[in-house]
């Protein structure tokens, strides 16, 4: 197994990416087929178009044939890069399609080989994605080994609490191929990131974390968006960047992998707090108050466990925030939306049927925060309310009524310690505890 030193050169066995991405174009699609942009960005352009009453007239066809035209290019110059991505859910179908889309030699691997066949025959991914129509030089497998084989990266696209069996079961087929982690979540137990997993399993590796505001249907509906590829590798950066960049989506670069990493796996945590106080109907301003104070909470965790602040508001950060708590496609919003119209946790999950790792993560987060100091109120307030079945607005009212705080504490410190801080707000949650038993008793 070759190793990636950290000087940026990733030297793999199957290949240098410096050298690899120079292109032999061996498929030129026709763009006029149902593979042109889809109708959803001139959609948009004409929306554009009709709102700027006074302003320039954008022509919907000349923009729209230049991006065919960037498209094109792209399709010109395939990367010739040779991916496997590993999950067939919603977020592993719709990036791997991205990168065929873009011209690379793409393998999505699916447990089910019945559900491989279907996918085959009809290109498309019906249980997760349906409706939407896949790029036809996507292949698809049940056979993990062949699927990761002669790759130059492995994405993996599986929920937290398969990753890490994942990797090992891939670990004696690992020659030099690049892990890149899409998943956004916090072991269990471990509180362990993908990141340490990758390292605990592969410790020669040379990896990435990709996590960015990506509602996977919006992708699947060409709507403009942008993430991040976070890693030490220049080489492994620029690699996903050509693999994944297109019109409609832009890959950012990063090198502080802690910090993209835990963008995405906190900010579940708030979806769900936001999906709550969306079923409470509750205005913008105690949005933008939960918002802004989940982006308080989640850079706070960030700075204890290693990350750089600066990193959250970036997309992986307040990027990803935003869209995860304003979306009701978010399954984390769901769950929390769920929950605040009264139904319990295990009845919302069943209901959901997916991938929703915010409910995880409130509990590994609730725990290392407790164990560790660090201030997380609206984390212990969400766990307290799903993993100790406290009044919902019991525990809000108890929020609202913390002591004085600094705003940004990076710009002025808290008056008390996050330890202090922490112990208060336990004290204000068992005071539920026993507000509600003076209310049971006088039921
Ligand atoms: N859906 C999105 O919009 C999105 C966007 C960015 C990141 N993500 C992250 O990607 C990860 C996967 O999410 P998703 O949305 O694709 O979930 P999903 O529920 O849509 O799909 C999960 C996939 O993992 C497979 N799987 C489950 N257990 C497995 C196991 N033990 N071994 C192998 N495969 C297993 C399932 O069969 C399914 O194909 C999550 O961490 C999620 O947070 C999702
Ligand atoms: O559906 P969710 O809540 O897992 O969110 C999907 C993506 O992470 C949004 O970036």
């Amino acid at each position: 197994m070759t190793s990636a030193n950290k000087d940026n050169t990733a030297n793999h066995s199957t290949g240098d990416f410096t050298d690899k991405t120079t292109a032999q174009t061996e498929h030129k699609p026709d763009i006029s087929n149902n593979e042109k942009p889809s109708g959803l960005l001139a959609g948009i352009i004409e929306r554009a178009t009709k709102s700027g009453v006074g302003r320039r007239k954008l022509d919907p066809s000349i923009v729209e044939s230049d991006v065919e035209k960037n498209m094109q290019k792209i399709r010109d110059n395939p990367t010739k890069l040779r991916l496997a991505f590993l999950g067939g859910g919603s977020f592993g179908t719709a990036m791997a399609n991205l990168a065929a889309r873009n011209g690379c030699d793409v393998t999505l691997w699916v447990r089910n080989k019945r559900t491989v066949k279907a996918m085959t025959k009809t290109q498309t991914n019906k249980k997760y994605l349906p409706g939407y129509k896949l790029d036809d030089r996507l292949k698809y497998s049940h056979d993990l080994a062949a699927t990761v084989k002669n790759k130059d990266i492995i994405f993996l696209a599986v929920p937290s609490s398969a990753f890490r069996e994942t990797l090992k079961n891939i670990a004696p087929f690992i020659t030099g191929q690049s892990v890149v982690s899409l998943t956004k979540g916090m072991e269990k137990d471990t509180f362990a990131l993908m990141s340490d997993i990758i390292k605990d399993e592969l410790p020669e590796v040379n990896f990435g974390v990709m996590s960015g505001p990506n509602l996977a249907i919006e992708i699947m509906k060409n709507m403009p968006s942008a993430t991040v590829i976070a890693s030490d590798s220049e080489p492994l950066r620029h690699a996903v960047q050509a693999a994944l960049h297109s019109a409609f989506f832009r890959v950012f670069a990063s090198d502080d992998v802690k910090g993209v990493e835990l963008g995405g796996a906190l900010k579940n945590i708030y979806a769900i707090a936001m999906g709550m106080a969306a079923a409470y109907d509750v205005g913008e301003n105690t949005k933008a108050m939960l918002l802004t104070r989940a982006l308080a909470e989640m850079s706070r965790f960030g700075v204890e466990t290693g990350a750089n602040p600066l990193t959250f508001l970036g997309l992986s950060g307040v990027g990803d925030l935003y869209a995860t708590c304003s979306s009701e496609l978010s399954r984390n919003f769901r769950i929390g939306n769920m929950l605040g119209s009264g139904m319990s946790i295990d009845a919302a999950v069943k209901k959901l049927g997916q991938t929703a790792e915010g409910v995880n993560t409130i509990q590994q987060v609730h725990e290392k925060a407790t164990k560790e100091g660090i201030y997380m109120p609206i984390t212990h307030a969400l766990y307290a309310v799903i993993y100790e079945d406290k009044a919902a607005l019991g525990v809000a009212l108890h929020l609202m009524e913390a002591g004085f705080r600094s705003d940004v504490e990076f710009v002025m410190p808290h008056d008390h310690s996050n330890a202090e801080l922490t112990a208060q707000i336990q004290a204000a949650t068992s005071d539920t505890d026993d507000d509600n038993a003076t209310k049971g008793s006088g039921e």
